[in-house]
């Protein structure tokens, strides 16, 4: 991030956990990595992290480590350790129990506590209300006074509420939930298996769990596609200069007027002055000579000669547009959050604003996989025609992300390891999105979700309720790259890129989350199964849609003549309303 707000982080990672039989609780792995390395990816943005906690060999040297004292006594005591070694105003106190802790999660802390300067701390709550006092942001001032306070009778085994300062925030989050059973930890280890999220849930998981791309400062025309991390505020007046609205004559004093030879063209750098009584020819778009109180359209003059009077049967107007007249320097033309469309880039370009603060446009690495998918070439036995990768930049860029680079990745572990592992730099791409079309099932060869799990990645979303997309997967790389894992079947991978990628970008780009188009599909309840179903649909002449019946997904001929796809929910009636995602 661009403004990042500086802060140290203290992680309670003391052993023995009484209620699991005295395991270290912050080793124990919930999703293919321990707790407290999930802690400590949180808040990898820290200045400083200190773990308070028994020594660990197998941290980075950069962690300091510290343990309460005596050992085992309680959490308001290892702060006050941890505390000793912290040195930022702001500082991170976590618990190494919250396997589902994310860098978002304390970027939402730093907000809420930024928001409320009178408040000493934040905290996050769960769904059920309760408050995590050990997921929280402090001022450290605040944490040490009120350390300070308890000290004269005692910290050991203090009740982390008695720390707790009157004036706090809290911010509701979901997901958050600590692990202090086995049974937690099951129903945890069941959550990360890839249980299937239902549409909103992943879509609201993708928002929460990726953080906004470093901002960069680009020309308007460049950053088509990306989001304004800073309002567009006009740098010169609009009109620039007062301008003729209007093919007619620049006027001096209220006329009739004799008519002046030159004639004042748009872009002219010639001198000219009108003096009273005087008018010249003058062309729309050319800024008006001084001396000039007014400009008077053709069709509203006479000529006689060289003498140039108002009809009489007309209204008295000014067709000058005066320097400023739309919007002045300074004026706000468009808000943060917005994304830059040729609308915005235009008016960049008019307000003279050379360079916008802006996240994005996104920039996707786009993998075909598969060892029997060929691109170019006559077929051998077993082969099939790579239908999708060639189309996939079209599909892309409907969603507002540039192909930046393209590749193809044979079915094996290796070639998967390779592609995660080479940093976004090694492909000359700068991608921050790698997309990936097939290997996403749990098949023989289907390498993606494992090659994902070596490489430490952070599945957001696992599988989808959705069909086709079941078995998309949308994971976050240590280095910060999105990997977005399409179905390898082409009408899966479509459908799924509409539905999943939008919410991808917003996320990256920080622009608001998207509000979905929807529409009244005439015979939805043929349309609709057990399952949420995503169906081409063609425009009814009476504004009404119609979605296609069967549908297969191993080519693309559903969507030919189709103007949008519909995500058709369970039970949905004929006419009901389905969210639609436009295929232009
Ligand atoms: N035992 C199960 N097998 C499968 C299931 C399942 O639930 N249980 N789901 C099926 C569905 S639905 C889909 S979709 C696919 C998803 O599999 P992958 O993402 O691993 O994709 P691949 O196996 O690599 O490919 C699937 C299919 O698509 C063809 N393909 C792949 N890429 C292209 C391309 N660029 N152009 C044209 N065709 C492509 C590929 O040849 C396969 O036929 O899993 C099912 N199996
Ligand atoms: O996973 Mo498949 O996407 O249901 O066609």
């Amino acid at each position: 991030m661009s403004a990042h707000t500086p802060f140290d982080a203290i992680v309670l990672a003391g052993g023995s956990a009484s209620r699991m039989g005295g395991v270290d609780k912050p080793s124990i792995e919930v999703g293919g990595r321990s707790m407290l390395h999930t802690a400590l990816d949180a808040v990898a943005a820290a200045d400083r992290v200190v773990v308070v906690g028994p020594h660990r060999d197998d941290l980075d040297p950069t962690i300091r480590q510290t343990q309460e004292s005596p050992h085992g006594a309680g959490p308001v005591s290892a702060l006050a350790a941890g505390l000793r070694e912290v040195s930022a105003d702001l500082v991170v106190t976590l618990a190494a129990d919250l396997p589902f802790l994310t860098p978002s999660t304390i970027e939402r802390l730093l907000a809420a506590l930024a928001a409320e300067p009178a408040a000493d701390a934040a905290f996050a709550t769960d769904e059920t209300g309760r408050v995590q006092f050990l997921l929280g942001l402090w001022r450290t001032g605040a944490l040490t006074a009120r350390l300070d306070a308890l000290e004269p009778d005692g910290l050991v085994n203090r009740a982390m509420k008695s720390l707790v300062p009157k004036n706090h925030v809290t911010v509701q989050m979901s997901g958050i939930s600590d692990c202090d059973t086995e049974a937690d930890v099951a129903a945890a280890r069941a959550r990360t298996a890839a249980a299937p999220m239902t549409i909103t849930q992943a879509r609201r998981a993708i928002r929460d769990d990726i953080p906004p791309l470093a901002t960069r400062v680009l020309p308007p025309t460049l950053a088509l596609d990306s989001v304004l991390a800073e309002s567009l505020i006009a740098a010169a007046p609009f009109p620039r200069f007062d301008v003729s609205a209007m093919d007619g004559y620049a006027v001096s004093g209220s006329g009739p007027w004799q008519l002046d030879t030159a004639i004042r063209y748009a872009g002219s750098e010639e001198d000219l002055t009108l003096t009273p009584g005087h008018a010249v020819r003058i062309a729309t778009g050319a800024h008006v000579p001084p001396g000039s109180t007014s400009v008077v359209r053709d069709e509203h003059v006479e000529l006689a000669g060289t003498t140039v009077s108002r009809r009489p049967d007309v209204p008295v107007r000014d067709d000058t547009r005066r320097s400023g007249e739309d919007w002045r320097p300074g004026a706000l033309l468009a808000t943060a959050g917005a994304r830059v469309t040729p609308a915005v880039a235009s008016v960049a370009l008019s307000g003279e604003v050379a360079a916008l603060t802006v996240r994005g446009p996104v920039r996707a690495h786009v993998v075909v996989t598969g060892d029997e998918i060929r691109r170019d070439g006559p077929l051998r036995e077993g082969q099939t025609r790579d239908s999708v990768g060639p189309l996939l930049p079209q599909f892309l860029s409907w969603c507002g992300v540039r192909t930046a680079t393209e590749s193809h990745l044979r079915d094996t572990a290796g070639g998967f390891d390779e592609l995660l592992g080479q940093p976004a730099a090694a492909t000359g791409a700068d991608a921050e999105l790698i997309v990936i079309v097939g290997a996403t099932g749990g098949g023989a060869a289907d390498h993606m979700r494992l090659a994902l799990q070596r490489r430490g990645a952070r599945t957001i979303v696992g599988r989808v309720q959705v069909r086709p997309g079941g078995s998309q997967v949308v994971a976050s790389l240590p280095d910060g790259r999105i990997v977005l894992g399409l179905p390898g079947n082409p009408y899966a991978a479509v459908a799924t890129l509409l539905l999943t990628a939008p919410a991808v970008v917003a996320a990256l780009t920080g622009e608001p989350s998207p509000v979905p188009t929807t529409g009244v599909v005439a015979n939805a309840a043929q349309a609709s199964s057990d399952f949420p179903r995503i169906v081409p649909v063609t425009r009814m002449p009476d504004g009404r849609w119609h979605a296609a019946g069967h549908v297969r997904t191993a080519h693309l001929a559903a969507l030919v003549g189709a103007q949008a796809l519909a995500v058709i929910e369970p039970a949905t009636p004929d006419d009901g309303i389905a969210e639609l995602l436009p295929l232009r």
